[in-house]
């Protein structure tokens, strides 16, 4: 099923995901649901606490024939590059909203896969930006945390415009 993909500034975004203890079918389901909303959304990622479910679950598919997704539960990352690079970021969960976020260029990230199995994922460019970006919001973190307070009280005051404008219509 695609769910309903929370929106900045709502405070559940800001809870810290708790550790998957048992990879299942419940939490088999909950993956499934993540992809058909994050395909849904055209998003490149998608975590957990997005579709307001507080388990460290994040997948990831930048590809651009949907041929290349990840799963990652309990995802850490164990190794970071130090040259950092700058890109303009958005967010599901901060609609029509970009602005630039420095990452590490290169990341790598452990986890377990849809079958419990642990792996580990080595990520370049926009796969490391992403692994950064959802790693983030498990963490309740957002990319406008990053921003100066003016620019994220701008973000704010546009969106809550945006949402009572449509409660109207
Ligand atoms: O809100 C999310 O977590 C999804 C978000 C993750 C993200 C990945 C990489 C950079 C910034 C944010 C997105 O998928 S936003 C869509 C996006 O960034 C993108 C879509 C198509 C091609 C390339 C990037
Ligand atoms: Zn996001």
């Amino acid at each position: 099923a695609v769910l309903d993909v929370l929106t900045f500034p709502d405070e559940r975004l800001r809870t810290k995901a708790e550790p998957v203890t048992e990879v299942n079918d419940d939490i088999r389901k909950i993956v499934d649901d993540m992809f058909e909303t994050m395909y849904a959304e055209n998003g490149v990622g998608l975590a957990a606490t997005q579709v307001n479910i507080h388990k460290r679950i994040v997948v990831i598919d930048v590809s651009d024939n949907k041929e290349q997704s990840y799963v990652l539960i309990n995802p850490e990352i164990i190794r970071k590059s130090d040259n950092i690079m700058v890109n303009e970021e958005g967010c599901l969960s901060v609609p029509t909203c970009y602005a630039k976020v420095d990452r590490h260029t290169e990341v790598t990230v452990k986890a377990l896969d849809r079958d419990g199995n642990s792996f580990e994922l080595d990520g370049e460019e926009l796969l490391a930006i992403c692994i950064q970006h959802e790693l983030d919001h498990l963490n309740g973190v957002l990319f406008v945390d990053y921003l100066s307070p003016l620019k994220r009280k701008r973000i704010q005051a546009k969106l809550e415009k945006e949402a009572r404008l449509a409660s109207r219509s």
